[in-house]
């Protein structure tokens, strides 16, 4: 696995971690069915079990108050390694402490101390007032009316809940149920957060608005923070540290900007050309990622950008031009797409 020098050198020990984890493995067993009356029969006759290995001996420290991305595409074990964070699963195999406890046992102190919020994933009752599923864990928290009505005044600051905590749950927008769904996630004030997905399917100024409230929480509560998202746009404004899981190792643990260099062996030259020029005669500069009418963005290698930019400048009527990093998705995307997860499992 990958590590980069500035976050092994920032890592907690394992005693002084909020969280560790060494060697945390899950295998989901799995029976496997053909479809219709017959499959049915078969199965019952004769059980076809398959085992999913979801999560391959994961491990890493996070200190108090650190809030780090956790990143990887579909299916690569992000939810299962945060619901064993949160002791909703157990682990097959490894440890795990959060805040010194093991998650699986479910101590009171610890769910006091934690919180597991899944965009996808809905807590709030439906057919209720959002307000009144706030009561219930004002109740189930042991929250005294006074902090109550203080925390709520904090969250309505950033979050601006007035309108809408009186409202039946299922009248609510997704972008204002997502906005409830944070603050009665948030209500017994948890040192850790482990937050799945907290922005999807939000618009741009709701994700907006919920990244705000998680960064004003962060640093107001100094709590540690497990984010995943994919929309890149959440991880870079709020972590400088990413771990990159990809078939259930993790791939990639270190300071963000470590990784978009690492993966940014290219930079992107952004030109609007003055007049049409066509795909291959830009290839002479580099290779040509988009191309719409007078605008192309092209791909260079970094080392090479000044020579490629000035011989553009000098070859074609150039109107602007930029050069830029490629976007942080773009970085991950590419690396998974060279099938990184072989390669870096053999660097030391
Ligand atoms: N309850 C389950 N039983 C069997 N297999 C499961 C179960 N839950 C998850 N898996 C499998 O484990 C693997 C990891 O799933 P997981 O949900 O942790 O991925 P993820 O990284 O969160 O993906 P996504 O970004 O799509 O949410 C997948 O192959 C998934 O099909």
């Amino acid at each position: 696995m990958l590590k980069s020098t500035s976050s092994a050198q920032a890592a907690a020990t394992p005693e002084a971690s909020a969280i560790h984890v060494s060697g945390l493995a899950k295998r989901y067993v799995v029976h496997e069915k053909e479809p219709g009356l017959l499959g049915s029969l078969r199965s019952f006759v004769h059980r076809q079990l398959r085992t999913v290995e979801a999560v391959k001996g994961v491990s890493f420290d996070l200190r108090a108050g650190e809030m780090v991305g956790f990143l990887g595409p579909n299916g690569a074990g992000k939810t299962t390694t945060l619901k064993m964070l949160s002791g909703l699963l157990y682990p097959t195999d490894g440890t795990v402490r959060v805040l010194g406890r093991e998650p699986k046992r479910r101590e009171r102190d610890f769910l006091r101390s934690i919180t597991l919020v899944m965009g996808q994933k809905q807590q709030l009752l439906w057919d209720l007032p959002a307000l009144d599923s706030f009561l219930v864990n004002q109740a189930i928290y042991e929250i005294s009316e006074a902090d109550f009505r203080q925390t709520m005044r904090e969250f309505d600051e950033v979050l601006d809940l007035g309108g809408i905590l009186r409202k039946q749950v299922r009248k609510l927008s997704l972008g204002e149920r997502m906005k409830c769904e944070l603050a009665a996630a948030l209500l017994h004030k948890p040192k850790v957060l482990f937050l799945d997905e907290p922005t999807i399917g939000l618009d741009v100024n709701m994700q907006l608005r919920i990244r705000e409230f998680v960064r004003e929480y962060n640093s107001r509560y100094a709590a540690t923070v497990i984010l995943t998202s994919h929309y890149m746009a959440d991880v870079t404004a709020l972590c400088q540290r990413i771990l990159v899981i990809d078939a259930g190792r993790l791939v990639f643990d270190g300071a963000l900007a470590s990784l978009a260099l690492r993966g940014g062996a290219h930079k992107s030259i952004k030109v609007q050309l003055a007049r049409p020029v066509s795909h291959d005669e830009l290839t002479r500069y580099g290779s040509v990622m988009t191309l719409e009418g007078l605008h192309a963005e092209i791909s260079v290698p970094r080392a090479e950008v000044a020579a490629r930019a000035s011989l553009l400048l000098t070859d074609l009527e150039v109107a602007d031009l930029t050069v830029e990093d490629p976007p942080i998705e773009s970085v991950i995307g590419q690396l998974f797409q060279d099938g990184v997860s072989a390669e870096l499992e053999k660097t030391p």
